[in-house]
C-alpha cells in the first residue's frame, strides 16, 4: 500500500476504511452503539418533547404489560413508565447520565437518559436505556445509595421538625397576675409583625414565649429557626446567621453554608442571648432590619429575606448600651414590642401550678407524684436563681432521691437551702471577714449555676470583668 490512498477493503465495516471518512465513522459509531445498547439493555424507549412516547422496545413494553410496543405509544411516558423522568430530561435538555429508578415491587433499574435535540439544538426528545434490572452486581453501591437516602430522608424530616415551634402559649405555665400580664402582651405580639425582644432572668421562659409567639402568628407555617449567641464561636457567629460563600472558608465549610436568616425566610428567626452579639455584626444585624437584605460572608450577591426577629436576653441590655457594648440604635430597633418575664421569686403564687405541671411531664418517666402543700409552701422562701429551669430540676433530682409518693419538705431541704445567702450573713458565731467569704462564695457559685456554668454571663450578671470573676474564684476555691 503507498502512503497517502487506502485501498478498497473487502469488508465494507473495515475499520481502517471507515477512519479515512471521518463523517462516516460517525454515523457507523451512532448506529452501532444504539444497536449494542439496545440488545444488552433491559428496555429503550424514546419520547417526544411532550414526553409522549413515540418508540419502545417490545422487551421494554413487555416488561409494563403491553404485549405489544403499539399500546404504550402516543401515553405521557409516567402512564407507562410510573417513576420515569424523562419529561425532565425534556424540560432541562440536560442528560442523567446514571440514575436508579424504582420499578414494580422491591426492583430498581439502572438508567441513562439522554436529551435528543435537532439540527438547530433545539430539544425535540429524549431517549432512556434502563441499564441493567440486576443490581446484585451493584449491590455495594446500591446498599449505599439507599442508605443515604433514607439517612436524608430521616435528617430532613427532622430538621422539619426542629423548625416547627415545640411551645404554645399553654406551655407558659401561670395565672398569677404578673405571668397573665406576660402571656397577654405576648399573644398580643403574636398578631404583629414587629421585631419582639424578651428580656428576663435565665429560665424565666423566655424561649417558651418566642416559640408561643411564633405558633400564634401568621408566619406559623413557616419554620421558627433559634440560634444562640452565646453557643458560637464568634469566629463563626457571622457565617452562621448570613451563610458563607462557597470557599468564603477554610476547611470543614469549604462548600459554603446557608445561614439562619436565609433559613427562616417567611417565618421567624429567634435570637437568644442577644446581648452576647459583637459589636461588629451588630450593625450588619441592624442592616437587615431595616432594608431586609444582607449578603453573605465572602459573597457579593444580594439575599433577601423576610424573617421576624425575635431577640431575647438575660443580659441588662440598656446597661450593655450605656457601656458601649450595644449599639444603642439596634436597642431601640428591636425594643418595640417589650415583654419581661418576671422571675420566680416574684411569682410565687404560680408555684403550686408549675409544680404540677413539672410533675405531669415527669410523670411520663419517673412515675406519677405529687407534693404536699407544706412543701411547696417552703419552696417559696427560696430565691431561685435559676427560676423555673432550676425548679425543674429540683423537682426531678427529689423524685430520682425519694421514693415517696408525696414529696415532702426534708425531700427538697436536702437540695435547696432557702436560708442561703441570708444565712452566710447572720450566722452569729461568724467575724465580718468569714461572713463575707460565705457569701461571696456562695454568690458567685450560685451566679455561675444560673448561667450554666458560662463564666461570661455569670460575670455580667454579676455586674463585674470576667478576669475578675476568675481571681474571685480561685481565692474562694471554686473550681471551673
Ligand atoms: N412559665 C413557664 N411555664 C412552664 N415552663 C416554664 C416557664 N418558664 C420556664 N419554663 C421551663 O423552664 C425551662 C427554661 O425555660 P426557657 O428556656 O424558656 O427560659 P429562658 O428564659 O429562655 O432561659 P435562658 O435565658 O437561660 O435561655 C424550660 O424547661 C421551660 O419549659
Amino acid at each position: 500500500m503507498t502512503s497517502g490512498s487506502v485501498a478498497r477493503p473487502e469488508d465494507p465495516l473495515d475499520l481502517t476504511y471507515l477512519l479515512a471518512d471521518y463523517d462516516s465513522v460517525r454515523q457507523w459509531a451512532i448506529q452501532s452503539m444504539f444497536d449494542t445498547m439496545e440488545d444488552f439493555c433491559e428496555g429503550t424507549v424514546i419520547v417526544d418533547h411532550e414526553a409522549r412516547i413515540v418508540w419502545i422496545n417490545a422487551r421494554y413494553a413487555a416488561r409494563f404489560g403491553f404485549a405489544e410496543p403499539a399500546g404504550a405509544i402516543g401515553r405521557p411516558v409516567e402512564e407507562v413508565i410510573q417513576h420515569s423522568q424523562m419529561r425532565e430530561v425534556v424540560k432541562s435538555g440536560k442528560p442523567q447520565l446514571l440514575d436508579i429508578m424504582p420499578a414494580a415491587g422491591h426492583e430498581s433499574l439502572v438508567v441513562t437518559r439522554l436529551p435528543l435535540k435537532n439540527k438547530g439544538g433545539q430539544v425535540v426528545g429524549a431517549i432512556g436505556f434502563a441499564l441493567f434490572d440486576q443490581l446484585q452486581s451493584l449491590s455495594p453501591i446500591v446498599a449505599k445509595f439507599s442508605q443515604l437516602k433514607k439517612e436524608l430522608a430521616n435528617a430532613q424530616a427532622s430538621l422539619a421538625q426542629a423548625r416547627k415551634p415545640k411551645y404554645s402559649f399553654s406551655s407558659f405555665i401561670g395565672t398569677g397576675e404578673a405571668a397573665t400580664e406576660v402571656k397577654r402582651r405576648a399573644q398580643r405580639a403574636a398578631q404583629m409583625d414587629s421585631p419582639v425582644l424578651l428580656l428576663g432572668e435565665t429560665g424565666t421562659g423566655k424561649e417558651v414565649l418566642a416559640h408561643a409567639i411564633h405558633a400564634a402568628s401568621p408566619r406559623a407555617d413557616k419554620p421558627l429557626v433559634s440560634i444562640n449567641m452565646a453557643a458560637i464561636p464568634e469566629t463563626l457567629l457571622e457565617a452562621e446567621l448570613f451563610g458563607a460563600a462557597p470557599g468564603a472558608y477554610s476547611g470543614l465549610d469549604r462548600k459554603g453554608r446557608i445561614g439562619k436568616f436565609e433559613l427562616a425566610d417567611g417565618g421567624t428567626l429567634f435570637l437568644d442571648e442577644m446581648g452576647e452579639l459583637p459589636l461588629a455584626l451588630q450593625s450588619k444585624l441592624l442592616r437587615v432590619l431595616q432594608d431586609k437584605e444582607f449578603e453573605a460572608l465572602g459573597a457579593n450577591q444580594v439575599i433577601r429575606a423576610d424573617v421576624r426577629i425575635i431577640a431575647a436576653t438575660s443580659a441588662r441590655l440598656l446597661q450593655r448600651v450605656e457601656a458601649g457594648a450595644f449599639r444603642a440604635d439596634l436597642f431601640y430597633r428591636l425594643n418595640v414590642l417589650t415583654i419581661e418575664t418576671p422571675p420566680l421569686r416574684d411569682r410565687a403564687e404560680d408555684l403550686p401550678a408549675l409544680c404540677q405541671s413539672v410533675l405531669d411531664d415527669l410523670a411520663l418517666t419517673c412515675g406519677v407524684r405529687h407534693i404536699s402543700s407544706a412543701a411547696v409552701e417552703y419552696l417559696r422562701h427560696y430565691h431561685w436563681p435559676g427560676n423555673v429551669r432550676e425548679l425543674r430540676n429540683v423537682l426531678e433530682r427529689a423524685i430520682m432521691l425519694s421514693d415517696r409518693a408525696e414529696l415532702q419538705v426534708d425531700d427538697l431541704a436536702a437540695l435547696i437551702d432557702v436560708g442561703s445567702l441570708r444565712s452566710a450573713l447572720t450566722a452569729p458565731d461568724q467575724d465580718y471577714h468569714s461572713a463575707m467569704h460565705a457569701f461571696e462564695k456562695r454568690l458567685i457559685e450560685e451566679a455561675l449555676q444560673a448561667a450554666g456554668g458560662r463564666a461570661t454571663l455569670a460575670a455580667q450578671r454579676l455586674g463585674i470583668g470576667r478576669a475578675t470573676l476568675y481571681k474571685k474564684m480561685t481565692a474562694l476555691g471554686i473550681s471551673r
